[in-house]
């Protein structure tokens, strides 16, 4: 019976060291772009669909954190638009929408506020801690980080075809971004975890929709990526299969011909503006995979859609 217990023990400790060699191999095949983005600042876009339940939430926290461990600066910034609905929802305030922008009023500005500042941001900021990194949650009325100005919404009457301009309250986008409070708590080993809100030059709250907030702090910043993570596996073309990579003259094709629609329209208009004015790539990629954003940074094959100047 000897003989057999030995080949047992020796086949165990065959298949012990196979499974460690193949962690090894994960490391090493990590080892160029550790080498490529260790001290770059990543910008990373976390939609409130892909927030989807904690156990998510604790596995993005936890990517997050890799990243920071590791050289790269990541700095979050996130969304919360289910959220924010579900929340209007409750107190009897009416949600609309145009062109994927939410109509705003001083009520819905003050419960958006709420849900983003109060809420969701906070929430991230206990997972990274529980994950073991120390996050600084803001919104962009902090230490002057963005400044906002009102969207002027013009729209084509499909009636009469003349341009109307339509008031959406107080909704926003950055005009001005100062980055010193993003550079500092880096530099201390804190993950900057923004609130898509911003004050004007007139005193107001203005609720700014997450994706162009982001792609407006990873232009100011230059950041190595913007990663927009949503709910799909990224732009998908008619027959429903991934485009893995895309130019801002394929993405003025792919929304000519309807190939893009929705949200995803304001998303990649978001990676344009960003890759033109300074961020070296942006990545949509599917937030509601495990570590979706770790298989992109550190394989080879990548998940999702880059998107290149
Ligand atoms: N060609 C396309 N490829 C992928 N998604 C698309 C495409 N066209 C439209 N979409 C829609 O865009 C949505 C993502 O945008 P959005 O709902 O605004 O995301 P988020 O809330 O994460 O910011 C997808 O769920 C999908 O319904
Ligand atoms: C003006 C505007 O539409 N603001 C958005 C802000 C949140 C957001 O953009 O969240 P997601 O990324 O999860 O969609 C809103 O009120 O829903």
């Amino acid at each position: 019976m000897a003989p057999a217990i030995m080949a047992t023990n020796l086949d165990a400790n065959d298949a012990y060291r196979q499974a460690m060699l193949e962690k090894a191999e994960t490391l090493i095949e990590a080892l160029p772009y550790l080498q490529r983005y260790a001290g770059k600042t990543f910008v990373v876009k976390y939609g409130g669909h892909a927030m989807g339940d904690p156990a998510a939430q604790q596995d993005f926290a936890q990517d997050v954190v890799l990243m920071k461990a590791i050289g790269i600066n990541p700095v979050v910034v996130h969304g919360g638009g289910p959220q924010i609905g579900a929340m209007l929802k409750k107190l009897g305030v009416e949600s609309r929408f145009v062109d994927g922008l939410r109509v705003t009023d001083a009520t819905t500005a003050e419960i958006a506020e709420m849900v983003l500042s109060g809420r969701i941001n906070k929430e991230l900021v206990s997972w990274i801690a529980a994950a073991g990194g120390k996050a600084l949650g803001i919104s962009g009325k902090d230490a002057g980080l963005v400044t906002a100005t009102k969207v002027e919404k013009v729209i084509v009457d499909p009636d009469s075809g003349d341009e109307l301009i339509v008031d959406l309250g107080f909704v926003g986008e950055p005009a001005a971004i100062d980055t010193t409070i993003l550079h500092t708590a880096s530099a201390a080993g804190m993950i900057p975890v923004i609130a898509p809100i911003g004050v004007g030059e007139d005193g107001h709250t203005y609720n700014i929709n997450a994706d162009t907030m982001a792609g407006a702090i990873a232009a100011a910043l230059g950041a190595a990526r913007l990663f927009l993570l949503t709910d799909v596996p990224g732009v998908l073309d008619k027959n429903k299969s991934l485009l893995t990579d895309l130019t801002p003259a394929d993405i003025a094709v792919l929304s000519e011909d309807g190939t893009i629609s929705g949200g995803m329209i304001p998303k990649l208009e978001t990676c344009v503006h960003a890759v033109e004015a300074g961020c070296e790539a942006a990545v949509v990629l599917d937030g509601r995979v495990p570590h979706a954003m770790l298989l992109e940074i550190f394989t080879a094959r990548g998940a999702g859609t880059l998107i290149r100047a």
